[in-house]
């Protein structure tokens, strides 16, 4: 990871109220530096009893002591990573009972590590880094959204702990999960609301949580969806089950409960048999779903400005993608809405196009868009999408359901075809090399707008445009839709020399 010094802090065009610059009121930068210590630093000496000495510990013994008091202090942590409410009260009682000490950082929550400074998270550093060192450098700003409850979709693994189904996230690179995500201040309360609802019930009603060592246990993950509309939740429960097995009566009775919940919105099994070596949370077959209840999808209008002449009722049914903080995204969208070339004539493609939330807030700025996904899920619900839009924008939009690298070899971006704009916001590990190649060779496509959420492929294919000698970066843009996390998402636009 690119660590060079930090580079000077450039104000952008943007309008003040959406950036928030490294020095806002909003940016906790008066907070305590994440690694401050707390206790004397550990390179005093100290007269360790030496092998045959009584008390002697070896290496190993040394290194696992050291573990054990690094998840002590985690536990601590995670303690004081609080929430909303009562439950952060309590904790925060309890910890200052026991050792008068202030509740910390919380790196119990991965996704809370760096929320102290969401703008100093070494990814942000060296995003702002990467642009500073470009010829000539490459302005920057960052918008960060709220800290708080942004989060309205969290996909969540079920484990037992202590007898008890627990849903949380694992610490990366670990086993070992938060078993307090219900207090995470990131989630839309109603997540928090429906962890707790889940939590009960899986104990009522004798659920029994998947073990990741013997592949055994019927629940998986959880997720929830939330429909910011009806302050409802969407609920899918991953089975540790194939479609042709009988429901288990803990699951059965799981069901009921949750169908009578007042939160709930709607309520999808989904089929995904233990694979030891697999991590994907759903598969593509059509047939591994059941939907039990509810509307088939949740349907968000994005709060964009008001200069926005329409609107789209973008639908999200569980089986597509979702962006985890669509409020914060809608200001990638309206930047990408100020950028796009004046005259309104584009023709633009966009790969990686989800249920289309970006391409389908194009429309007046275009005069055609071809979107796709390789999801198969996504058409249905872009095709709905499309019905509601003024019927004077409804001719303009079409989808094909194909993954990028297929519609470059279908032609799509080829020297002949006449495509202005190039839409891409591709998954962490960025664009296919076929795909940048199509993208290089497309003569007529005089615009790329690159939304990253992966940023060391953003570089990768960065490079890959210019070193052929023909895009140039005009606009680079960081956006913190993740605040707490190490992670920035970055909008892009490319011109043609
Ligand atoms: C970061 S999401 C962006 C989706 C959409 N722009 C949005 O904001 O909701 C990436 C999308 O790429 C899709 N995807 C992943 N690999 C792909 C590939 N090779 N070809 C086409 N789509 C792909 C996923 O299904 C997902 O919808």
């Amino acid at each position: 990871m690119d660590n060079s010094p930090k580079p000077k802090r450039r104000r952008g065009r943007r309008d003040e109220s959406t950036t928030t610059p490294p020095k806002s009121s909003s940016s906790p930068s008066s907070a305590p530096k994440e690694n401050s210590p707390s206790a004397p630093k550990s390179g005093r000496k100290r007269d360790l009893p030496k092998k045959g000495d009584e008390g002697y510990l070896s290496p190993t013994q040394l290194r696992n002591r050291r573990k054990r008091k690094k998840q002590k202090r985690d536990k601590d942590d995670d303690a004081g990573a609080g929430g909303d409410g009562e439950g952060e009260k309590s904790e925060e009682v309890k910890v200052k009972k026991k050792k008068k000490k202030k509740p910390t950082k919380g790196p119990g929550n991965p996704d809370q590590k760096y929320i102290r400074q969401p703008l100093k998270c070494p990814i942000v550093l060296s995003a702002q880094s990467h642009f500073s060192s470009t010829t000539p450098p490459t302005p920057y700003p960052i918008t960060l959204g709220p800290l708080t409850r942004w989060r309205n979709i969290s996909k969540l693994p079920c484990r037992s702990i202590n007898g008890s189904i627990k849903f949380g996230l694992f610490q990366p690179g670990t086993h070992s999960m938060n078993a307090k995500s219900s207090q995470s201040p990131a989630h839309h309360p109603k997540i928090n609301e429906a962890i707790l609802f889940m939590e009960k019930g899986c104990g009522e009603c004798e659920v029994k949580a998947y073990e990741e060592k013997d592949g055994e246990g019927e629940l998986k993950f959880v997720i929830f969806n939330i429909d910011r509309k009806e302050e409802k939740v969407q609920i899918t429960l991953v089975l540790n089950l194939t479609k042709d097995e009988e429901l288990p009566a803990s699951l059965v009775e799981l069901s009921k409960k949750l169908k009578a919940w007042e939160s709930l919105s709607s309520l999808f099994l989904h089929y995904n048999k233990a694979w030891k070596h697999s991590n994907a949370i759903f598969n593509f077959s059509p047939d591994s779903w059941n939907h039990l209840h509810g509307p088939q999808a949740i349907v968000e209008t994005l709060p964009m400005k008001e200069e926005m002449p329409y609107s789209v009722n973008l639908r999200f049914p569980p089986n597509v993608f979702r962006q985890a903080n669509g409020v914060a995204f809608t200001k990638i969208i309206e930047r990408v809405r100020e950028l796009m070339p004046e005259r309104g004539k584009s023709q633009v493609v966009e790969l990686y196009g989800g249920v289309g939330t970006i391409g389908l807030h194009l429309l007046d700025k275009c005069s055609s868009l071809i979107s796709s996904d390789e999801n198969p899920n996504n058409v249905k619900a872009f095709n709905d999408a499309v019905k509601e839009l003024p019927k004077k924008l409804r001719k303009k939009p079409r989808y094909e359901q194909l993954s990028a690298e297929d519609m470059v070899k279908q032609g799509h971006l080829n020297s002949e075809s006449k495509v202005d704009v190039v839409v891409v916001d591709p998954p962490r590990k960025g664009c296919d090399d076929v795909v940048i190649k199509a993208i290089n060779e497309c003569a007529a496509a005089k615009t790329l707008v690159y939304v990253s959420c992966g940023f060391e492929a953003f570089v990768r294919d960065q490079k890959s445009l210019e070193e052929e000698g023909k895009w140039r970066l005009k606009v680079a843009e960081g956006f913190v839709l993740f605040p707490g996390a190490d992670a920035v998402e970055t909008l892009a636009v490319f011109e043609r020399y």
